[in-house]
């Protein structure tokens, strides 16, 4: 017997381009249907990449993205906090071309359901421990690069070379180090990919179980 949670908070992690976007968002989109428009949230781990309007572009481009010194998970945990307990929180908002924070933040509203999906997000113990449940994304590395050589050139404003450069200094070395062994914390491992229907509805329906709305 689940107790029933006022605030669900789904954890989906993974390599880079492994579909943790796109399952996000179907499930968003699924429950929406039956929850109410307002009662579920998808929130972005980087939108917790640290600020560095104080760096020149040229220092922003060295950055190691995919170490986990590169984001505020303090602020996220934070914030997840802050939301179960019933408040309001400022997300911040993050250009992967300006390779800074924005200006404007996102006012979020306490929901029922948090999505929060990001590459490192089982890395962090704390994070971890506001999850009620949490999701690797298993998809081969090799099909992540491919999708995201043409997302990142497509939607992120990157040249071909500069994807393949960062790739090989940073995306793969940290995938090795940090995020792949993060795997062993994950409740669900997710084969293939966003578009895996079996392991959607597994999550929806858990989700509904910890809501207890079935
Ligand atoms: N199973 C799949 N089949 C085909 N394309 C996919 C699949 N899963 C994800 N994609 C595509 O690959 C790219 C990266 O997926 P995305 O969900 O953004 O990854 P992530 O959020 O893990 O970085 C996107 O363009 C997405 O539409
Ligand atoms: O300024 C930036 C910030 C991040 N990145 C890369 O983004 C991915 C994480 O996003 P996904 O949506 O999971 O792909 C990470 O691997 C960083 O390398 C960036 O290139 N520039």
């Amino acid at each position: 017997m689940t107790s029933k949670q006022e605030c669900v908070i789904i954890g989906i992690a993974g390599a880079s381009a492994s579909g943790k976007s796109l399952i996000a968002r179907t499930i968003y989109n699924e429950l929406r249907r039956d929850l109410g428009t307002d009662q579920i949230e998808v929130i972005n781990e980087d939108a917790y990449y640290k600020d560095q309007t104080h760096l020149t572009m040229e220092e922003r481009v060295k950055t190691n993205y995919d170490h986990p010194s590169a984001l505020d998970h303090r602020l996220l945990c934070d914030h997840l906090k802050q939301l179960k307990r019933g408040e309001s929180v400022e997300v911040p908002t993050y250009s992967y071309t300006e390779h800074t924070r924005l200006a404007e933040t996102v006012t979020v509203t306490p929901k029922k359901v948090i999505i929060l999906e990001g590459i490192l997000l089982l890395t962090e113990p704390e994070l971890r421990a506001q999850m009620n449940a949490s999701i690797f994304m298993d998809t081969p590395l090799d099909i992540c690069f491919i999708r995201r050589l043409s997302r990142d050139v497509e939607e992120r404003g990157r040249s071909m070379e500069s994807v393949i450069e960062q790739y090989q200094r940073t995306v793969r070395p940290m995938f090795l180090q940090f995020i792949d062994p993060s795997k062993q914390h994950a409740d669900i491992i997710v084969p293939r990919g966003g578009k895996n229907r079996i392991a959607i509805d597994i999550l929806k329906a858990k989700i509904r179980q910890l809501l207890h709305t079935d």
